[in-house]
């Protein structure tokens, strides 16, 4: 009985002991199977870590890309165009503006016209003459020139030192068109390319005529206030007035192109020649100091208009296969594991846009320089672009304090954020 019991409590004790050991033997495999469990996800997150430095890589190499990009596309263009002489016994001619001359480019000497109806001025502008009395009459006729600060228009001579006529009080003989100015400007500052959609032309509109004079003519940096939705730029053309200093300076993606259309610069009396520039609304824009004579420009505004389409045959000028970007985005495009789900890649315009006006928005078609050559380049490789403004979170949208650019092969817009 005592043995009875003994094995019946060693069999009683024994149980327990097999379900503890059982318990434990669960429990490490448990831990184990957590542990792998662990490791596999440690692997998981190593692995997306390596795939992510990779796709971080191949978009740090496309920023670059596209920075260079901006900085290198055209924001502002320039030119020269003779004015006709009257005939001499002079050799022949010589010199490029010359060579350009007697090629027909040259246009007739410009007439300015101003005054009341009946007493009316007439300045010709074919030398680079100061000084002569209907130009000083002129100088009389003008007002100081004003500009826009915080919605009002105010005079601030250590700003602005400069006279100006309204386009009411004067008449111009001189046309940008027939010079040829506005088909340049269409080429470089709205280029079309094959992949374009929708056409667009520049139309030029007379503005004022200003005469910054020394000492300290000036109109310090600035960004002009556009007239319209549909203003893309500001076309300045400086007739032939002697003067020295009064350069203009345009400013885009931290490049500025200096204009300078001083006396030395190809104009005396034998050579007389009207210079010009033209820019982008969003570009900032100095004219500093006039240090000798009077310098007398005519500014245009350049409104984007939708063009006739494009006629049969044309070859259109810009070919984006051949821009360095389009390699670095197929390159990008080619890496694997770059966006393999499908993610929309955003870039940001270099450009401002008044987009929020629909009646005017001729978005992709009204793309500037850099942001076009963009959309051109992603079209060329297939992609689907959008332009798309990103909300602020003060309207409970997404925010970032830059405009944004997208593109990628799929993309979907999910609870205002694009993914
Ligand atoms: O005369 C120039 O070159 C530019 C003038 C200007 O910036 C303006 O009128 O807004
Ligand atoms: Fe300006």
């Amino acid at each position: 009985m005592a043995d009875n019991e003994q094995v019946s409590a060693a069999a009683m004790t024994t149980k327990p002991r097999k379900k503890a050991d059982r318990a434990v033997a669960k429990a490490q495999a448990k831990a184990e199977r957590a542990a792998e469990k662990v490791k596999a996800k440690a692997e998981k997150e190593r692995v997306k870590s390596l795939a992510k430095m990779a796709e971080d890589k191949v978009i740090k190499e496309l920023i670059a890309s596209l920075e260079v990009h901006a900085r290198s596309a055209t924001f502002a263009c320039g030119g020269v165009v003779p004015i006709k002489q009257k005939p001499t016994h002079s050799a022949a001619p010589t010199t490029d503006t010359d060579t350009q001359a007697a090629k027909g480019n040259a246009i007739d000497p410009v007439q300015i016209r101003f005054g009341t109806s009946g007493s009316g001025v007439t300045v010709t502008f074919a030398h680079a003459e100061a000084t002569s009395p209907e130009l000083q009459a002129l100088i009389q006729a003008c007002v100081p020139a004003s500009f826009g600060r915080g919605g009002e228009e105010v005079l601030d001579g250590d700003y602005r030192k400069a006279v100006k006529l309204d386009k009411t009080a004067f008449a111009t003989s001189f046309c940008p068109y027939e010079a040829g100015i506005i088909d340049v400007i269409s080429q470089l500052l709205a280029p079309q390319t094959v992949h374009d959609k929708h056409m667009c032309s520049i139309k030029a509109e007379l503005y004022k005529l200003n005469v910054y004079s020394a000492p300290s003519g000036k109109f310090k940096a600035h960004v002009d206030t556009p007239r319209s939705k549909d203003q893309i730029g500001s076309l300045v053309i400086a007739l032939p007035v002697a003067h020295e200093g009064g350069e203009l300076g345009v400013r885009s993606a931290g490049k500025e192109v200096l204009f300078d259309w001083s006396a030395g610069e190809g104009c005396d009396d034998d050579r007389c020649t009207i210079k010009w520039a033209a820019f982008y609304s969003d570009c900032e824009h100095e004219v500093y100091e006039v240090t000798s004579g009077r310098r007398v420009t005519l500014t245009y505004n350049l409104y984007l208009t939708r063009g006739l389409g494009r006629l049969a045959g044309s070859t259109p000028g810009l070919q984006p296969e051949q821009l360095p970007l389009y390699a670095s985005l197929e390159g990008a495009l080619d890496s694997p594991g770059f966006m393999r789900n499908g993610r929309v890649l955003a870039l940001w315009l270099t450009h401002s846009y008044a987009h929020t006006n629909k009646h005017v928005n001729f978005l992709p078609g009204s793309l500037k320089g850099a942001d076009m050559s963009l959309y051109n380049t992603a079209q060329a490789l297939g992609l689907k672009c959008l332009v798309v403004p990103i909300m602020t979170l003060e309207y409970g949208g997404y925010h970032d304090d830059r405009p944004c650019y997208l593109l990628h092969r799929n993309f979907k817009f999910q609870r205002g954020v694009w993914r």
